[in-house]
């Protein structure tokens, strides 16, 4: 695959990444495409579908929306939200790149996800747990990998508490996955660096550093 050198952001749930990245996207516009993911998981309120017409199909089977809304245009998108069925049927028609099972749902990046970034010759920015860190290593997308981790687990919990997105059930199986990222987050040779989102400020500025010299290439090839 061409283009800039993508990034692979991981870590725990609540731990921060899409705070950082939302922010990211917002100071270098232009810069950085999110691949969007497929997920059989809920939407969240406030979450948008992504609304590529390639997965019209998908979209409208799964979640039933006025083909109007499903074609307007968005700013941003969160995931593509599919039935169990129809993200099984890509993952064995080999649409996938990776997929994983978290917290009882599937979530998996699509080629085409990664590949709509690149054609554009965006920094590609994917979102994924620790599997999908591992089963990216084994495929020739090379991107650099960074874990964000949480100064602690009670501070993971509090945060996680705090979001109001999860059920007493999902938020248990998110911090039963924490403490397995943390852990591996730890192991020399997994992530190019890990940064601990205590104050988000440094936090950001530690992400920002590390991917200055991408977004300048990017931006140069602009000029
Ligand atoms: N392997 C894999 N993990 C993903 C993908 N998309 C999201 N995830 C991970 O799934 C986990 C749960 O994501 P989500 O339901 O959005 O919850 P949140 O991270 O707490 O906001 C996070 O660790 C994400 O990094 C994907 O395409 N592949
Ligand atoms: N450095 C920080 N200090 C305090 N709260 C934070 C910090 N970073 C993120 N949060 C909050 O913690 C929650 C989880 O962050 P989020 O970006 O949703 O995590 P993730 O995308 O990794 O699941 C959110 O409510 C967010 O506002």
């Amino acid at each position: 695959m061409s283009g800039p050198r993508p990034v692979v952001l991981s870590g725990p749930s609540g731990a921060g990444k899409s705070t950082l990245l939302k922010r990211l996207m917002k100071e270098y516009e232009g810069v950085f495409g999110f691949s969007v993911s497929h997920t059989t998981r809920n939407p969240r309120p406030g979450e948008e579908d992504g609304k590529g017409l390639n997965c019209l199909p998908m979209l409208l089977g799964a979640t039933l929306l006025p083909v109007a809304d499903v074609l307007s245009s968005e700013t941003s998108e969160d995931y593509h939200f599919v039935t169990r069925e129809k993200m099984q049927e890509g993952i064995d028609n080999g649409e996938f790149i990776e997929n994983a099972e978290f917290s009882g749902n599937m979530y998996g990046t699509s080629k085409s996800s990664i590949e709509d970034v690149q054609a554009q010759n965006l920094i590609c920015i994917l979102d994924v747990d620790i599997q999908g860190v591992k089963n990216i290593k084994k495929t020739d997308l090379n991107p650099i990998y960074i874990s964000i981790q949480p100064p602690s687990i009670e501070i993971l919990e509090k945060r996680l508490r705090d979001r109001q997105t999860e059920t007493e059930d999902s938020l248990q199986k998110r911090l039963e996955a924490a403490r397995i990222d943390m852990e591996l987050s730890e192991e020399p040779g997994v992530f190019d660096m890990v940064i601990i989102n205590d104050d988000l400020e440094e936090a950001y500025e530690k992400l920002r550093s590390v991917l200055i010299e991408e977004i300048e290439k990017v931006q140069d090839a602009k000029k």
